[in-house]
C-alpha cells in the first residue's frame, strides 16, 4: 500500500458565535525572593502568562530544583478551581515525558503548584528560532523523536481521560544536552473528560482555550473535549517545524484553507512522504484522523525504520562492492560497472511516468528555502473525507510483488472534491512498509543521485516557471554534464548556478536523471 500525503479538509464550520478574546492582563506581582510556605524559595521568574506566573525555585530543605507556578490573585474566581487542577493532573501519572507536580498549596489567597523543573528549550527555540514561530525548519527525523516522546506523553493523559487542549511548541521543552529529552508541560488548560473529573470545579462552558492556529477546527465548532483535539495540535507542531510556516488560523479561514503537501512547501529538506502523509492525516477532518497517539507513533516509528533500512541497505551495498571487486579481478569489474551503471540510468518508476507523457505535477508554487519563508496559498479542497472512517486495504501476503512507487499526483486530481477519487489512506500497517523499504532499495543510488540534483539546483532560486519543470541531467560525450529543464537550457544567474551545480554531478559516462523539480 502506498503512502500518500493526502488532506481532507475539516468538515465542520467554527461556531458563528465564535469571538476571539486575546487576554489582556496587568502585571502580576513578582514574587522572586519569596518563600513559599517556609518551603519554597523563589529564585527568579522565568514565565508570566495570562493566568499565572511561573519562578525557578529551591526546596529549602532538600535544595532540589523545582518551578513553582503561582495562579494570578485576580484571576477571574470561577476559573481559580478550574486552573487549579492542573496540580492534580500532572501529579497522577509516572511518564517522564510529562511535567509532574510534586504539591499545591495556597499562601495569602495565591493558589500554587510545585512541579519538577524541567530542563531545556522550548521546541520552537530549538533550531536558534526566537520568533513566535520556528522559521527554520528542524530536521524531520530530530523531530521526529522529539514528537514521539510527546506522544508518549499525550498517550498517558489521554488513557486518564485527559485531553491536553493547550499543545503548542512553548509548552514543550526539549533538553539538546541529554540527546533531546523531551517534556510537555502546562496541562493548565486540560480538560477531564465525562465520567473522569477529579474535582468538582466547573468545566468553564462556551469558552474555548488555547493558541489559535493550534485548537482543532471539532473544537471551534463546540464539540466536547476527544483526544483527537491534540493530535490535530500534534500535526500543527509537526507542519511549523518541517517548513518553518505558520499554520493557518482554521477558525479565521474556514472552506478557503488547504493544506498542501509539506515537501512542496519544503523542498530542500527531504521530508520523506510517509512523513508527509503523517502530518496531513493529523490535520485532516477527525473523521478520517489518527484514532490516538499511539496510531501516530507507530506511523512515525515506521516512517523512521524505512529510512534507516535505506541507509542501511546503502552502506552495505558500499561496503560489499569495493570487497567483490578486490577477490574476482577484471573481468567482474567491468560487470559491476555496467551494473551500477545501469542501476544509475534506470530512471524510477514515477519518474518514468512523469517523463511518459503523463501529466506533470502540479503542486503549489515551489519556495525554495532560500527565498525565506512562504505562506501556504488558499487552494480548492483537496478531498471530502470519506463519509465514515476509511479501512485500511489488507496487507499484501508475503512475498507479493511490491506496490509500485509513488506516482506524483497531479494537482488536478487532487482538486476533485467528491467521489471520483476515492481517498488513499496512510498505512500503518509494517509488513507494507516493508515491503516499500524493499522496494526503494533498489532505487537507492539514483534516488540519492536525484535528491543531491534537485537541492543543488532549487538552491539556484529557479524562477516560478521553471520552478516545476522536468529536468533531464546529462554526461555528453565530450564528458561534460548538460542539464536542460523542459527540454531547454537554461541561461543566465540560474543557468550558471546549475552549471557550476553539473560540474559536480557523480554521474557515470552516458549517466544521465530525469526528475520533475
Ligand atoms: N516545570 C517547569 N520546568 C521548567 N520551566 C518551566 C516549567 N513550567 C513552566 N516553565 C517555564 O515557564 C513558562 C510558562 O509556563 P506555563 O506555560 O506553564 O505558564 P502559563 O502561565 O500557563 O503560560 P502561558 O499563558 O504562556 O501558557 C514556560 O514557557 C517555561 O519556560
Amino acid at each position: 500500500m502506498k503512502t500518500k500525503a493526502v488532506w481532507y479538509p475539516p468538515q465542520q464550520a467554527p461556531d458563528p458565535e465564535l469571538a476571539v478574546f486575546t487576554t489582556e492582563f496587568a502585571e502580576d506581582t513578582d514574587r522572586t525572593g519569596k518563600t513559599l510556605n517556609k518551603r519554597y524559595r523563589l529564585i527568579r521568574r522565568i514565565g508570566a502568562g495570562a493566568t499565572a506566573s511561573v519562578y525557578e525555585a529551591r526546596h529549602e530543605k532538600t535544595g532540589a530544583r523545582l518551578a513553582v507556578k503561582v495562579l494570578r490573585r485576580d484571576l477571574y474566581e470561577p476559573l481559580r478551581d478550574f486552573f487549579g487542577q492542573e496540580g492534580r493532573i500532572a501529579a497522577r501519572h509516572n511518564c517522564p515525558h510529562l511535567i509532574q507536580a510534586i504539591d499545591l498549596g495556597e499562601v495569602r489567597g495565591a493558589t500554587y503548584t510545585v512541579f519538577n523543573f524541567a530542563e531545556g528549550k522550548p521546541l520552537r527555540h530549538l533550531a536558534g528560532n526566537s520568533g513566535p514561530v520556528s522559521s527554520t525548519p528542524l530536521p524531520w527525523q530530530r523531530l521526529c523523536r522529539i514528537i514521539l516522546q510527546v506522544l508518549e506523553a499525550l498517550a498517558v493523559l489521554h488513557k486518564s481521560g485527559i485531553v491536553h487542549r493547550d499543545l503548542h511548541s512553548s509548552n514543550i521543552l526539549v533538553d539538546e544536552s541529554r540527546d533531546d529529552f523531551t517534556v510537555v508541560i502546562d496541562v493548565g488548560f486540560a480538560a477531564v473528560m465525562p465520567g473522569r473529573r477529579i474535582t468538582q470545579a466547573p468545566e468553564p462552558t462556551r469558552t474555548i482555550y488555547g493558541m489559535h492556529s493550534y485548537v482543532a477546527p471539532e473544537t471551534l465548532a463546540g464539540c466536547p473535549p476527544d483526544p483527537r483535539m491534540d493530535l490535530y495540535s500534534v500535526g500543527v507542531l509537526m507542519f511549523e517545524l518541517l517548513t518553518g510556516l505558520e499554520m493557518i488560523d482554521y477558525g479565521r479561514s474556514f472552506g478557503k484553507l488547504a493544506v498542501p503537501p509539506l515537501r512542496v512547501l519544503a523542498p530542500g529538506y527531504d521530508i520523506p512522504e510517509a512523513v508527509d502523509a503523517i502530518v496531513l492525516r493529523a490535520l485532516s477532518d477527525v473523521s478520517v484522523r489518527f484514532a490516538s497517539a499511539e496510531e501516530i507513533a507507530t506511523a512515525i516509528r515506521a516512517a523512521l525504520a524505512e529510512v534507516e533500512a535505506d541507509a542501511e541497505a546503502a552502506t552495505r551495498r558500499r561496503v560489499l562492492r569495493p570487497a567483490a571487486v578486490i577477490g574476482a579481478g577484471g573481468a567482474i569489474i567491468g560487470g559491476l560497472l555496467v551494473g551500477g551503471l545501469l542501476l544509475a540510468t534506470q530512471p524510477s518508476t514515477a519518474t518514468l511516468a512523469a517523463m511518459n507523457g503523463e501529466p506533470p505535477r502540479r503542486d503549489l508554487e515551489v519556495h525554495p528555502p532560500a527565498s525565506g519563508p512562504a505562506q501556504p496559498q488558499p487552494q480548492p479542497a483537496v478531498h471530502q473525507p470519506p463519509a465514515q472512517e476509511p479501512e485500511l486495504p489488507p496487507a499484501p501476503p508475503e512475498g507479493a510483488p511490491a506496490a509500485p512507487p509513488p506516482t506524483p499526483a497531479p494537482r488536478e486530481a487532487a482538486a476533485t472534491t467528491s467521489s471520483s477519487t476515492s481517498p488513499t489512506m496512510t498505512s500503518v500497517n509494517s509488513q507494507v512498509v516493508g515491503q516499500q523499504a524493499r522496494q526503494r532499495v533498489q532505487v537507492t543510488a539514483e534516488q540519492r543521485l536525484i535528491r543531491k540534483a534537485r537541492r543543488s539546483i532549487l538552491e539556484c532560486n529557479p524562477d516560478g516557471a521553471l520552478a516545476k519543470a522536468a529536468v533531464v541531467i546529462k554526461r555528453l560525450a565530450d564528458g561534460s554534464v548538460e542539464a536542460k529543464f523542459n527540454g531547454r537550457s537554461v541561461q543566465g544567474t540560474f543557468g550558471r548556478c546549475v552549471a557550476d551545480y553539473a560540474k559536480t554531478a557523480a554521474l557515470g559516462p552516458d549517466g544521465e536523471l530525469k526528475f520533475l523539480l
